[in-house]
């Protein structure tokens, strides 16, 4: 009777069993769990059998009663099922089973016994009993056949334990039926009586045995039938077949593992030996088996029972174990063989089997081919691995070549909405388009429209760009791939051109979606830019090249958007913006005056201030003409920090203007001290540059100037209002504007006997505007209504020498009419420079409040958006805004003083 909890032991051995079989590591250990599950078996009372002697040859009287190879093979044919004993009549197995010839069971019994740690033990004598009387999976006879031949793997104990455990999952069901009295077999709907029949076969059988056993023995059978718990031998009825299913697997399983372990583990499986030794110790006795010819050598198969009687503590005799030697020629080997054996008197008809092992077609091809194909294949995985030739990128050598794409999508989701992108409406508008494409494709491919394939997004950093993607993914609720131009670039050829197929590849399989690359000019610059100083692009070609073919590849149905980011699109190839690729090119501008404010209520949202929003982000907006979304961004979260610095419960507009200042002049330099002459030098400078301010109708209104360090280098500056959103200059506004940029020195020459380095930014901002005028705007009438594009790059100027030297001579001329004209006002002004000069010594800053004090109210009228919010009512100090600036004279400039002096105009000028 099968009971539960031997069902349990048999499964959990099961899988301790594989365990044990794949890692050879634990053997000892495994082991040691093994042995007591098998130990509990090894209480059951079966007659145990002693093992069985092994054969004399009686056929032949002539070789001294020793053991006589073969023998086995006449008496009893291998994988031969014996003939049935009367005792055991034939009987059905279960699917899947065979039963063991005698010499199988004989053969795993003498492993046993004769393989430390087993050695002697008579512990698993019941297993080879069952084995013999019930059989055993088909794949214990084919281990056993492998393990004569030496090739017995690790799977072949694998696929024994997995059959056995197949057998044990049925056991359920078995025992249910076995209850009344029926087995099942594992095919539905047909009975197999097999183990019905061995039980009753074995109780009736047992219950003889009982009777002749000895009163002890009984004893110990009726103690174990009532542990077993057998309902009718409670009950007291007849002594029921004591055939237990579960145990008997548990048996077969142990002796698997063993067999395969130690088959396997038990150290040394051959050992060489010579010819004369072969035949002194093993040929001479008849141990001999058989050989096995093998190219250059013989494998010799000792019958190893007789071996084990001659020599008991020899290796010779383990399980598994054979020797071999070595040989010149096969016809050589045999005729000695032949020689010996005649020698030795014995029959032509029990000579030893020689057989030939043939190494089989795939073997020699495997010998003959398998280190090129081996060579080859390495070698192809490395390039597919390096280039990343495989479709998709394939990884690349280390990775490589894998795309460095972030994604996002709605777990890691882009939050950003539309209404996040502030300042501006004509690009939302326009990108708008591809989210009801990515929502709706179906409203466009009705009328045949085909599907924009991608847009570039171009304005100069910081203008939210990115955002921009951002805010189209979010709104249109898809994955978001972002990647930098720069993160194709590496040092390895053909790794961008694989990040960028491994990029378009995952966004593929991730429709609809939309590929973001920034800073597209890292990879998408013009494949002619660069004449004759190129060099070391090919990689960034054959990237713009994948690019190129990636996009083109896309079907007009496939959801994916791709954008793209630069500041420079004037430098992108024309091949990525053709139609079909990048089909869109929207700019995005710095915001105007109304964008501006926009984008302070965006981001002041997160900021606890009091003051009133629409006042508050009017007259900081008028404050940042020039700003991006990116400096309003920074702007905003350094008034927090300056209001935290304060202890404040809210922000401020005091703390607003302080960090603009800080934002746009850097940190104000209190380590810098300047000796008494050097800050009167600077305060004639800034007065110089806001007298000129003041009293030029088209010069921009006067904020403040102050001669505090700032920043790096700057020793004072002016800051005015610029016409923040005027796109357009005349020439007299670029007259005026030239001439109080030259207010600083002339001041100096006229209050100084000599003058300093301070003005160097200044001559250079007007050199510049003056020359642009003359090569670009049209505005020398000798050169004439002519644009020369101006690249530092080349060598090569865009004009003939002679107007080289008229160009010199009409910017000279603009110059000197803006100098005279400076001069003219700050002679005639003397008294109020100086008037102004004074008092920035006492007070370091003034305001325009101040200049109102000094100099009466401003001649011409001022802007509208300058009275609204700078009408003297609210906040301090209107912030700085530095125009004009006294250099110290080693320092360099700070890019982002000398950018928001030109803007917007200049700007233009640089290209
Ligand atoms: N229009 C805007 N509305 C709101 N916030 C903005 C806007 N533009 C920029 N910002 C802020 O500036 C930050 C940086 O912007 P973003 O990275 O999109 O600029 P970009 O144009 O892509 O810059 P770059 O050219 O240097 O890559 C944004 O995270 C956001 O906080």
């Amino acid at each position: 009777m099968f009971r539960p909890a031997n069902r349990q032991l048999a499964h959990s051995f099961a899988r301790l069993s594989l365990s044990a079989t794949v890692r050879p590591a634990y053997r000892s250990a495994a082991f040691a769990r093994i042995a007591p599950v098998v130990g509990v078996s090894s209480s059951r009372s079966y007659s145990a059998k002693p093992p069985q002697r092994p054969k004399k040859n009686n056929n032949s009287g002539n070789n001294g009663g020793r053991w006589e190879p073969g023998q086995e093979k006449k008496d009893l044919g291998e994988n031969q099922t014996p003939p049935e004993s009367s005792e055991s009549p034939a009987r059905p197995l279960p699917d899947g089973w065979v039963r063991l010839t005698e010499e199988e069971v004989r053969h795993l019994e003498y492993f046993f016994k004769n393989t430390p740690p087993m050695k002697g033990s008579t512990k698993f004598d019941h297993v080879f009993e069952d084995l013999k009387k019930y059989g055993a999976p088909l794949e214990v006879r084919e281990m056993i056949a492998k393990q004569k031949a030496g090739s017995l793997g690790m799977m072949d104990g694998i696929k024994a334990v997995r059959a056995l455990s197949k057998f044990i999952d049925e056991i359920p069901n078995m025992t249910q039926n076995a209850q009344n009295n029926t087995f099942t077999s594992n095919k539905p709907g047909q009975q197999d009586n097999a183990f019905r029949d061995e039980g009753k076969e074995q109780g009736e059988r047992q219950q003889q045995e009982q009777q002749q056993q000895s009163q002890e023995d009984q004893r110990q059978q009726q103690h174990r039938s009532q542990s077993t718990g057998n309902k009718e031998n409670q009950k007291g009825g007849p002594e029921p077949p004591r055939f237990d299913v579960g145990e008997m697997a548990v048996g077969i399983g142990g002796l698997i593992i063993f067999y395969t372990f130690y088959s396997m583990f038990s150290g040394e499986s051959s050992r060489e030996i010579t010819w004369q030794e072969l035949r002194k110790n093993f040929l001479d006795k008849g141990l001999v088996e058989k050989m096995v010819v093998e190219e250059d050598r013989v494998r010799v198969y000792l019958n190893r029972e007789a071996t084990q009687s001659v020599y008991p503590d020899s290796v010779a005799a383990r399980p598994g174990f054979h020797y071999y030697f070595s040989i010149g020629s096969k016809d050589a080997f045999e005729r000695r063989l032949d020689e010996v054996q005649a020698e030795l008197g014995i029959p032509s008809s029990d000579r030893i089997p020689v057989s030939y092992a043939s190494p089989g077609v795939v073997q020699n091809l495997l010998f003959a081919f398998g280190p090129t194909l081996l060579l080859i294949g390495l070698l192809g995985f490395l390039s597919r691995r390096a280039g990343g030739m495989g479709g998709g990128g394939g990884g690349g050598m280390f990775g490589f070549g894998k795309s460095k794409a972030k994604m996002f999508n709605q777990d890691s989701a882009v939050k950003v909405k539309f209404a996040d992108v502030a300042g501006m409406d004509e690009a939302k508008l326009e990108i708008m388009e591809f989210v009801s494409f990515l929502k709706s494709p179906e409203r466009f491919q009705r009328l045949g429209a085909k599907i924009p394939r991608g847009a570039i997004l171009s304005g100069p950093p910081g203008t939210g760009k990115t955002l921009l993607a951002k805010a189209t993914a979010g709104e249109s609720q898809v994955p978001f791939f972002t990647v930098s131009g720069s993160e194709f670039v590496e040092m390895f050829v053909g790794v961008g051109a694989s990040r960028v197929r491994d990029l378009f590849s995952t966004a593929r399989k991730n429709a609809p979606c939309i590929i973001f690359i920034d800073e597209i000019d890292a990879i998408g610059k013009s494949r002619a830019e660069g004449g004759g100083f190129r060099g070391g692009n090919d990689e960034r070609e054959a990237t713009l090249n994948q690019i190129l073919t990636e996009m083109d590849g896309f079907n007009t149905s496939e959801q994916v958007v791709v954008l793209a980011g630069t500041n420079r699109p004037d430098i992108l190839d024309q091949a990525l913006m053709r139609p079909g690729r990048f089909d869109r090119h929207i700019h995005v501008d710095r915001p105007t005056m109304k964008g501006r404010q926009d984008i302070f209520k965006v981001h002041l949202k997160q900021i606890v201030t009091k003051e009133d929003i629409e006042h508050l982000t009017g007259r900081l907006a008028a404050l940042t003409p020039g700003f991006a979304g990116a400096d309003i961004a920074n702007a905003v979260n350094e008034a927090a920090l300056v209001a935290a610095r304060a202890n404040a419960t809210s922000v401020e507009m005091i703390h607003f203007e302080q960090a603009i200042e800080r934002v746009i002049g850097g940190l104000e330099r209190k380590s810098l001290v300047l000796s008494p002459e050097e800050k009167r030098t600077v305060a004639y400078h800034e007065a110089g540059h806001a007298i000129c301010g003041w009293f030029f109708r088209w010069a921009d209104p006067l904020l403040k100037v102050s001669i505090i360090p700032r920043g790096q280098g700057a020793l004072g500056y002016a800051q005015y209002l610029p016409s923040s959103d005027a796109y357009l200059m005349n020439t007299n506004q670029l007259m005026d504007r030239m001439a109080m940029t030259l207010g600083g020195r002339v001041s100096e020459e006229l209050h100084f006997p000599t003058v300093t380095t301070g003005a160097s930014d200044d001559f250079k901002k007007v050199t510049r505007m003056a020359t642009t005028m003359v090569t670009q705007w049209g505005m020398s009438e000798k050169v004439g209504p002519l644009h020369f594009k101006s690249d530092e790059n080349t060598l090569q100027k865009p004009f003939a020498e002679s107007t080289a030297q008229t160009i010199d001579a009409e910017v000279r001329r603009i110059v000197d009419e803006a100098y005279k004209q400076c001069k003219d006002l700050l002679i005639a002004r003397k008294k109020e420079v100086a008037l102004v000069a004074e008092e920035l010594l006492r007070k370091e800053m003034l305001t325009r409040d101040d200049l109102v004090r000094l100099l009466g109210p401003r001649e011409w009228p001022d802007k509208e958006e300058f009275t609204k919010y700078f009408d003297g009512k609210q906040g301090t100090a209107p912030p700085p805004f530095p125009t004009e600036s006294t250099d110290s004279p080693n320092e360099p400039q700070p890019a982002m003083f000398e950018k928001k002096a030109d803007e917007p105009p200049v700007e233009d000028a640089k290209n």
